[in-house]
């Protein structure tokens, strides 16, 4: 018998790009467009203190509609937990229009784009509708650029490869000529991906919701392999274990490697074809290899001190502005009553005030901030974060 045709199956956008470069921005600019849909969004963060949801959930008019994954990559660690995610959405008697899931800024697309065609559930009751790529103008040159150890993934690379579109956001930090530079390195990674200009990520909501701009075909040109995975089967199976008797550990084991919690995926090149095209011999795949980048995530209560944040948050990000790639936090001040700060950085270029909504009455005020990077140091940052709790 045959399946549901496409048009009965849930539509699913997948928002894909670096760290900082805009989703949350998107997702929210979604959720509040005057669309009609009622949208579930499923929140994936690196790190284990989650920032995401209460910026999302601010323009959410139900929790229930944000399922969040934390602490791990839903294309690594947490691909158990995408599978229950949807599992569960599936069989809510609420019924969805569309989802969104927001993946975290170091995820490789690819993985998380194979989970809707190995799991027969999940492929009944879903289709992709698009992989959309946040790209940001000022940085997204450097991490498309970055030399990774031999045999991992640059997922800046995987992120624009595998996008049927392309948002270029943060136009306004960047001069015509680098932008059209950008445009040319995107183009030579991903030929067919419509590149939209945004600042903000504010986009037609035509051009990114119901599109069915997915295309199978069009992923397997870019990676050959994807529904061929050499370990396609084994991950199949252990994921879906592992969605059944609540544990990551099987989506670890399948997913992971090696100890610096890698697996495997095509490389692509600048051209959109896998590196070291296949001869008579299947090439190795390449790991999606995160040593030495790391979250750190700080929980503190009490209230900040303005000026010690200012002066910390200033020095530790002119001296590791490159290393850090991500700083994000909800904080609360002395002197400001209910106004809820929002601190933003991306490398060195920082967001900083009161955030749209207050805290809220049964709300407790901890303030929570999170570094995303390499090498970082954890305690320098933990400590020097919590010496700015007023005296
Ligand atoms: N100048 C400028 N800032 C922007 C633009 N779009 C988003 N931002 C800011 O960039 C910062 C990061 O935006 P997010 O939407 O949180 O980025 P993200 O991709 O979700 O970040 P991660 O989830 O940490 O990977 C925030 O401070 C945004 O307000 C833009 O077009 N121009």
């Amino acid at each position: 018998m045959d399946g549901p045709s496409d048009a009965e199956k849930l539509p699913v956008t997948i928002v894909t790009g670096f760290l900082g470069a805009g989703k949350t921005t998107l997702v929210n600019h979604i959720l509040k467009g005057d669309h009609g849909k009622l949208i579930a969004v499923i929140e994936n963060e690196f790190g284990a203190v989650s920032i995401d949801d209460a910026l999302v959930g601010e323009n959410i008019k139900e929790k229930e509609n944000i399922i969040t994954m934390d602490n791990g990559c839903v294309c690594c660690t947490v691909r158990g937990d995408l599978v229950r995610a949807l599992l569960t959405l599936k069989d809510r008697a609420k019924k969805f229009d569309h989802v969104i899931i927001e993946t975290t800024g170091l995820a490789d697309p690819a993985p998380v784009a194979f989970t809707f065609f190995i799991n027969p559930e999940i492929a009944e009751a879903y289709r992709i509708d698009s992989i959309l790529c946040l790209a940001d103008a000022k940085h997204i040159g450097l991490h498309l650029a970055e030399e990774k150890p031999d045999g991992a993934v640059n997922e800046a690379v995987q992120q624009v490869a595998f996008a049927d579109r392309i948002l270029l956001n943060k136009i306004d930090l960047v001069n015509d000529n680098l932008l059209d530079d950008v445009i040319d390195t995107l183009k030579s990674i991903n030929a067919v991906a419509e590149v939209i200009k945004t600042t903000n990520s504010v986009v037609d909501l035509d051009k990114v919701l119901g599109v069915s701009s997915f295309s199978i075909e069009k992923t397997l040109e870019v990676d050959p392999d994807f529904l061929d995975d050499e370990e396609g089967h084994a991950k199949a199976e252990a994921i879906e274990n592992a969605a059944a008797d609540g544990t990551d550990d099987a989506s670890k084991t399948a997913a992971c490697t090696d100890d610096s919690h890698g697996h495997s995926h095509s490389q692509i090149n600048r051209q959109g074809t896998t590196l070291n095209e296949p001869a008579k011999k299947r090439p190795r795949k390449k790991k999606h290899d995160l040593t030495g980048v790391s979250s750190v995530g700080i929980v503190a209560e009490g209230e900040l001190d303005f000026a010690e944040v200012n002066t910390f948050m200033m020095k530790v990000l002119q001296e590791n502005a490159l290393s850090i790639y991500r700083s994000k936090g909800v904080m609360c001040f002395k002197d400001q009553g209910a106004v809820k700060f929002v601190f933003q950085g991306v490398h060195e270029q920082i967001n900083f005030g009161p955030s749209s909504v207050m805290w809220g009455q049964d709300e407790p005020r901890v303030n929570k901030m999170v570094f995303i990077g390499r090498n970082l140091n954890r305690k320098e940052l933990e400590d020097g974060f919590r010496a700015c709790i007023a005296k």
